[in-house]
């Protein structure tokens, strides 16, 4: 089966867990979409709950498919958030922002009481760090940013979009950076990553997640925390 109809199969399920009266985090990228839409259908169907968007795409979709969208602020805490991964260990640890949108989705998941990842078979990885790293940036720092993870010798990649320099819902930069051959532990490296000034936020999520839905060819395979 593709890896589209892989994404569909696992976020089917995930919407499983969402029930009435809920406030739902909803994720960004093309697995998430499946979700997005899925929902909307249950929201026809009678389902009422008030969702929380991670990016303005997403928040555009929601809002298309007649899914009340209301600000982190109102909702205060979420039941139960569904987003998607670029990769997925055994752990439980994500590298995430492909699509630009990790601050967001990390705030959300942050605030969120049950998060669960949803993914087609080719994110489940034994180690974290084919996929490059991204990372979020103050554009006033970027540049100097990049020397800095020069010397930390973590190849970084200032991200572009159509030869300009790619911009978050955020208006900062993001920078992808090779954390495949980094000799410390994922943690460690976080909090290196963390203490340089300017960076906002990295892809990172290596705790917040507590349920894992991969699909499977046609089979959603569930991994509880
Ligand atoms: O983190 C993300 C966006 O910031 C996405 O969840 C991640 O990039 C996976 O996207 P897709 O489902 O399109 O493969």
């Amino acid at each position: 089966m593709s890896a589209v109809n892989e994404k569909k199969v696992a976020a089917l399920e995930a919407v499983k867990f969402i029930e009435s009266g809920m406030n739902v985090g909803l994720g960004t990228g093309s697995t998430a979409f499946f979700m997005i839409e899925a929902i909307g259908e249950m929201v026809q169907n009678g389902l009422h709950i008030k969702a929380v968007a991670t990016s303005n795409e997403t928040e555009k979709l929601a809002r298309k498919l007649g899914i009340d969208v209301i600000t982190l602020a109102q909702a205060k805490r979420l039941n139960v958030t569904i987003d998607g991964a670029d990769e997925v260990d055994q752990d439980f640890q994500l590298i995430k922002g492909g699509g630009g949108a990790l601050l967001r989705e990390k705030i959300v998941a942050h605030n969120s009481d049950l998060n669960i990842v949803i993914a087609d078979s080719s994110k489940s990885v034994k180690k974290l760090g084919k996929f490059k790293l991204p990372i979020e940036t103050i554009p006033f720092a970027t540049q100097l940013i990049i020397k800095e993870l020069e010397g930390m010798k973590l190849s970084p990649v200032q991200r572009l979009k159509d030869g300009e320099h790619y911009r978050t819902d955020e208006n900062n930069d993001i920078i992808d950076i090779d954390i495949w051959d980094a000799d410390v532990k994922l943690t460690t490296l976080e909090q290196q990553l963390k203490t340089i000034p300017g960076i906002v936020e990295t892809g990172l999520f290596l705790t917040t997640t507590n349920i894992v839905i991969i699909g499977e060819g046609d089979q959603a395979v569930v991994k509880k925390r």
